[in-house]
């Protein structure tokens, strides 16, 4: 990842040391590694901010450890992080810095970056964000006929919708008491599915859209926006169905139902958001790691700017870490280290991401954008194509439900897949009702027999029951698959966090090492570029025979089924 020309990692020496050691690890059941080292847990479990990793059920032993350590400082692990945390450009393909964690920067801190005071605009911007929170909860902000609003929108895609969508869901317990009810929605789908529905229910009047968008050109976004602000002015206006006492202009209408957030003020304004109404953030705010900023909008419309803080807080928090612990217990660098030796060197492409806790439900769909539009590379910073794997295919579901679905592949499948196993330790202690509390209280206690259940399950297969007489092969279990557990003290703004810039920086690691860049996703261009191409010939304004046959035929279908 770094800039400066460096060996490809497959020559590295601990490199090399590492794929002998594989050879006689390789056949070494994790049963018998747990048989031969009592120790395990102490080796390969580290604990910080509200966070327990627990890496002993990796494939991997003491040894494993050491080289991959070595490999870190050989690929320079340590200068990178101070690179991006300090605000090096280390998107080399767009030559900017990947600066997500100066949004959660304390006021008081300082970081100069290129001649701009990052620290000063990160707090005003936050300011700006809190007024925006203040009115809305205080029941402030009318809609143009004059009715508080009631139900926010947010219309955004990818790294503009899965951050918020999915914090919003984890922290719903988190919702401040005594602000005007308000429900935050999402609609990403350019299929207008998720608009549909919001627009058959909502009132117009108590209706405001976020329009989310780093680029403000996002097709997909963008007719979700079209779509909304048509039928707000169909309705609003004076002509519109909903009777109001005074006219109101199609200019009102956008000014008080729309707030935009953008990189691109220019284009807000050309679109028609009121500058008083747009939030800005910068070009070095990756989409996918932009959560932590006026991006974050609907986090805070959920849970209030001080538990918003407090997720920056805990974010922070891990930075700091990142930061300042040897990389022998630096979480993200020691969860990246297990990752790496997975995929190049045990041969294991597919990771599941299994949250133990409903709240977490959008967490491995987050997941899956952070880590394979980051990491999901095939050439190095330096343009050569690399000749090792890189980023796994990541999937995942709540565990309990992927329980009565996948798990049946990850237990007895022919592939080989690592885990991360993600719940909390306290829960359901605000419930005021005690019966309720106790019941709830006990199927949070099931959730976690069940998550170590699993877990000690694809670790030792048979071994994990006592009684293990003679079974059809269909009924048996060969384990030996891999995983990770992270325990959350309690899941808070906080522990949040901490926890997504775990997982952060545990792909900044493993891009360093692969030589790639996480920060930024060229894969994404071409599919746009044809859809554009394929929408004119859709719309009978190109060359259909231009097209191969099976999309000549596809299109051919989809005109012939408007025409019934
Ligand atoms: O925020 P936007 O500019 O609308 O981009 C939304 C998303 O679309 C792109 O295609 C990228 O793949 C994502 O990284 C990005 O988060």
């Amino acid at each position: 990842m770094a800039a400066s020309s460096r060996a490809t990692p497959d020559t590295l020496p601990a490199w090399q040391t590492l794929k002998h050691h594989a050879e006689t690890l390789q056949h070494v059941h994790l049963k018998t590694l747990f048989g031969t080292e009592p120790s395990r847990w102490e080796s390969f479990t580290r604990q910080v901010a509200g966070l327990t990793l627990d890496l002993s059920k990796q494939r991997w032993d003491d040894d494993t450890l050491e080289h991959l350590l070595a490999l870190a400082e050989e690929a320079g692990v340590p200068g990178a992080i101070e690179a991006l945390l300090s605000g090096k450009r280390v998107n080399v393909s767009e030559n900017r810095p990947a600066l997500h964690t100066a949004l959660r920067l304390p006021a008081d801190a300082t970081l100069e970056v290129e001649g701009d005071d990052v620290v000063t605009d990160v707090h005003e911007s936050l300011a700006q964000m809190d007024r925006l929170v203040q009115r809305l909860h205080a029941g402030q902000w009318r809609g143009a006929t004059g009715k508080p609003i009631r139900h926010v929108v947010n219309l955004g895609v990818g790294g503009s919708d899965l951050g918020p969508l999915m914090v919003t869901h984890a922290l719903a317990d988190y919702q401040p008491e005594d602000i005007h009810p308000l429900e935050v929605h999402f609609a990403s789908t350019m299929d207008g599915s998720q608009l549909a529905d919001y627009l058959a229910r909502f009132n117009p009047e108590t209706t405001l859209f976020v329009l989310s968008s780093k680029s403000f050109t996002t097709i997909d976004t963008l007719s979700n926006a079209n779509t909304a602000r048509d039928w707000l002015i169909g309705r609003l206006s004076k002509h519109g169905e909903v009777p109001s006492a005074t006219p109101v202009s199609a200019e009102l209408i956008i000014r008080q139902h729309f707030i935009g957030v953008s990189a691109s003020p220019d284009k807000m304004t050309e679109w028609g958001i009121t500058p008083d109404h747009q939030l800005m953030f910068w070009e070095w705010v990756g989409g996918r790691y932009s959560l932590w900023g006026t991006i974050g909008l609907p986090i805070a419309l959920v849970v209030g700017m001080d538990n918003f803080r407090e997720l920056l807080a805990g974010a922070h928090a891990m930075d700091r870490h990142f930061q300042e612990a040897p990389l022998a217990d630096n979480l993200p660098v020691l969860l990246g280290l297990a990752g790496i030796w997975n995929v190049n060197f045990l041969d294991i492409r597919a990771h599941s991401i299994l949250p133990y806790d409903g709240r977490l439900e959008y967490f491995a769909a987050y997941l899956e954008q952070l880590e394979m539009e980051s990491n999901g590379k095939s050439v190095t910073s330096q343009g050569q194509a690399v000749n090792y794997s890189t980023c796994p295919v990541l999937w995942g579901q709540l565990g309990p439900n992927a329980q009565h679905a996948f798990y049946q592949l990850l237990h007895q499948g022919t592939q080989p897949v690592v885990c991360d196993f993600i719940a909390p330790l306290k829960r359901y202690d605000e419930v005021d009702d005690q019966d309720t509390r106790r019941h709830l209280k006990a199927q949070h206690r099931l959730a976690l027999a069940n998550c170590f259940a699993q877990s000690r399950v694809l670790m030792l297969g048979d071994d994990a029951i006592d009684d293990d007489g003679p079974r059809p092969e269909h009924k048996r279990y060969r384990g030996n698959q891999p995983s990770t557990t992270v325990l959350l003290d309690k899941l808070t703004p906080s522990t949040l966090g901490s926890l997504i810039a775990l997982y952060e920086h545990k792909v900044f690691v493993q891009a360093v090492i692969w030589d790639i860049n996480p920060f930024d996703q060229w894969g994404v261009e071409l599919g746009k570029q044809i859809a554009t191409d394929t929408q004119k010939i859709i719309d009978h304004q190109g060359d259909l025979t231009r097209m191969d046959a099976s999309t000549r035929r596809l299109i051919e279908a989809f005109w012939a089924a408007e025409q019934e």
